[in-house]
């Protein structure tokens, strides 16, 4: 039981690019920053939840934070547990489609909009799911990203 660790809700947001007939392109990933567990390795934007917060009020607050942007609708798509030696973390992966305001990496992180197989590296473990369900929905066949 001591093992049991309680897990952290973290919100995340999958920025996807769209076409005129509704067809997704590019993804948005940014880098963890210096300073951060994990720092330069490629990921999707978003944070923790605070107390008291619901998904969708992370996000828009991270979003928000970290990247300047506002955004509109929040779709939630998948939920992921993952164990790292330093966190046990639930993921909400939410689709995001529309933004406004000018990307400004607060941060000093990086930020890519990539599409598989991913060319920025190395990509944080969490990560890679999303690549896999993307790779489904896309029809996507060989590695979805380098390394
Ligand atoms: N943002 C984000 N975090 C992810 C992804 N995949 C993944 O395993 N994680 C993990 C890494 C971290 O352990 C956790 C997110 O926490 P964080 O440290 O980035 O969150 P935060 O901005 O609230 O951080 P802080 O203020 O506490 O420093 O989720 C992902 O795609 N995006």
């Amino acid at each position: 039981m001591s093992e049991e660790r309680v897990p952290v809700d973290v919100a995340v947001g999958v920025l996807v690019e769209r076409d005129d007939q509704g067809r997704e392109g590019r993804f948005l990933l940014t880098s963890r920053p210096e300073g951060k567990v994990y720092a330069g390795y490629w990921e999707f934007p978003g944070g923790k939840l605070e107390a008291g917060e619901t998904v969708e009020q992370a996000l828009r607050r991270e979003l928000h934070e970290e990247l300047g942007i506002t955004i509109g609708a929040v779709h939630p798509w998948k939920v992921e547990m993952m164990d790292y030696p330093h966190a046990r973390v639930r993921l909400h992966f939410c689709k995001v489609f529309d933004w406004s305001g000018e990307f400004e990496m607060r941060e000093q992180q990086r930020m890519a909009w990539d599409q598989l197989p991913v060319q920025q590296q190395p990509v944080l473990p969490g990560t890679i799911p999303v690549l896999q369900w993307f790779a489904q929905e896309r029809g996507h066949t060989g590695p979805t990203h380098l390394g």
